[in-house]
């Protein structure tokens, strides 16, 4: 990024080379003020602050907004949001712009150009115009601003079903299939990405926004919050979106942390009371108090990774004479593809010290590490996430200890506790014992049409656990249930004598099983 001088003052920008610089991702939006502070400038420097970015601003127009609706609208003259935008953009290090409310066809065509004159990494358009309540922010007249000059420079467009339809020409939408239509007709603008965002769609139980990436669609669902408090969602989104990216999130990656993030901040002010109107303000802060965020795994849970999952025991470990960093580094190179701590007889801070060497371990290999029943220790060395059984803590607990960005796991060995870790806000679930087993006293079998029940009724990754080995992980594997993604072991790994290769040969195994036809 070019340092530019900065036209209006005398001052000379002092040098600073990027190395002596202390960088911290910079997002800066351009955007309107609410004065009700849910939605708009507002909720984009308070998402930023939560998610550690740093956020300018340019202000486009000034709302008289509250919980009822909006009353006023005043906007800033078009010449003076350049200059806001010169003053940022030639000096700041911005790396991603975000764009919100952008009331006139002529501020759109100052902002492009700008951004042609100063390139940024990544464009997030949050095409605003209509507001939850109802009250117009921009007329039809950006609709050609948005279409013809906006979009095409855009990484992406983040619409909400509204905003979907006005900028296809009034196109009827009223279900996921018409967002996915839309998405790609959206992509055919010129974006690189596009996220219709479903949170006004009529008669939806959850929250799904449809991503096209321009070959796949990814529906991203979450179970809707009962709250009045989604003033300001559509800002806090796209906000997220653009922190993610400047910490150099993937796109996808970003998209999953922003929804979880707006979910998360949603469940935990449900009950919260700003105003006398229809539509409250949420909190984006106090649900992460305490939490670190510092996870440097850019990626959040990908399915596949429970393909080969390795739950580590330390009897079998001290059985064997090898410490538990050891018998992870193995795992790892034989092809473990997620690594559980499972450490029932370990002083506490014996497990956070073994914890963070396994973790390095893990990392350097790209796997993420999970710690088993203890959320504490979790938060002590940072993993990647917890998996916990139906007697610890609710998943939705541990959800707002941990943050939206870690990952969490449930054991169920029903349809109904399945369900119960979706709506709790789990990634995955674990299910067993599909065989009976020596590791875990007291287990029910549930066998593999209980699996399969499961398997069948479960909205979230599925991995099996319980007595899998060489003998029996291929059956296992063959079950054939789409949200079956793999197989958990202890024993057939860690209770033999050459982890790696048992590793290796169950990999073999299971990749055989998971290629042949069901
Ligand atoms: N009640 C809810 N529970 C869970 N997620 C929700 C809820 N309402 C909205 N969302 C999510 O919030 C994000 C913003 O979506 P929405 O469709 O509300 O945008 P918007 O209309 O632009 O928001 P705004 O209220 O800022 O105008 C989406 O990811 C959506 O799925
Ligand atoms: C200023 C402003 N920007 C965006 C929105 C959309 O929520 C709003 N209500 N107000
Ligand atoms: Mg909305």
């Amino acid at each position: 990024m070019q340092l530019q001088p900065n036209s209006t003052s005398n001052s000379t920008p002092i040098p600073i080379s990027e190395s002596q610089r202390n960088k911290i991702p910079h997002v800066l939006t351009v955007a309107g003020s609410d004065s009700g502070s849910g939605a708009g400038i507002q909720a984009d420097l308070k998402t930023c602050a939560a998610r550690r970015v740093y956020c300018s601003t340019v202000i486009t127009a000034v709302t008289a907004q509250n919980t009822l609706g909006v009353q006023g609208v005043n906007m800033v003259p078009e010449d003076f949001v350049a200059q806001q935008l010169t003053s940022v953009l030639s000096d700041m290090n911005v790396d991603v712009v975000k764009t919100g409310m952008l009331p006139s066809l002529n501020m759109v065509k100052v902002l492009c150009q700008s951004l042609r004159k100063f390139p940024v990494k990544a464009l997030v358009v949050d095409p605003v115009m209509v507001s939850t309540s109802g009250d117009i922010l921009a007329g039809p007249s950006v609709l050609a601003g948005f279409r013809e000059e906006l979009l095409p420079m855009a990484d992406i467009v983040t619409p909400n079903v509204k905003e979907a339809s006005a900028l296809l020409g009034d196109m009827p939408m009223k279900s996921v299939s018409d967002m996915r239509t839309a998405a790609k007709l959206l992509h055919d603008l010129g974006p690189r990405n596009v996220l219709v965002k479903g949170g006004d769609l009529p008669n939806s139980s959850d929250a799904i926004d449809v991503f096209f990436d321009g070959q796949e669609f990814y529906e991203l669902s979450s179970p809707r919050v009962n709250t009045r408090n989604t003033h300001g969602t559509g800002c806090t989104l796209a906000s997220c979106i653009a922190a993610e990216l400047a910490k150099g999130s993937s796109m996808l990656s970003a998209v999953k942390i922003a929804k979880r993030f707006v979910e998360s901040a949603l469940d935990y002010s449900r009950d919260l009371v700003i105003g006398n109107g229809a539509q409250g303000p949420f909190d984006h802060f106090l649900a992460f108090k305490n939490i670190s965020q510092s996870s440097c795994r850019q990626d959040r849970f990908n399915p596949n990774d429970l393909f080969l999952y390795a739950v580590t025991d330390s009897r079998m470990n001290s059985k064997w004479g090898r410490s538990i960093a050891e018998a992870v580094k193995a795992a790892v190179e034989g092809g473990a593809t997620i690594v559980q701590l499972r450490e029932k007889d370990v002083e506490t801070q014996d497990f956070v010290d073994a914890a963070k060497v396994c973790l390095e371990i893990c990392r350097s290999y790209g796997v993420p590490l999970l710690i088993n029943d203890r959320i504490d220790v979790a938060l002590a060395c940072d993993a990647d996430g917890v998996h916990i059984g139906q007697s610890d803590m609710s998943a939705r607990l541990a959800r707002t200890l941990l943050g939206p960005e870690k990952v969490i796991g449930v054991s169920c060995k029903t349809p109904e506790q399945a369900h119960q870790a979706w709506i709790d806000g789990a990634d995955y679930i674990g299910s067993g014992g599909v065989y009976p087993t020596n590791t875990k006293a007291n287990n029910r079998t549930i066998g593999l049409d209980g699996l399969r029940e499961v398997c069948k009724a479960s909205k979230l990754p599925v991995v099996a656990i319980g007595g899998i080995g060489m003998s029996n992980a291929g059956a296992v594997m063959k079950l054939g249930v789409p949200s079956l993604k793999g197989v958990a072991v202890v024993s057939a790994l860690f209770d033999r004598e050459c982890i790696l290769t048992e590793t290796r040969n169950l990999h073999a195994v299971i990749s055989e099983a998971a290629l042949l036809p069901q």
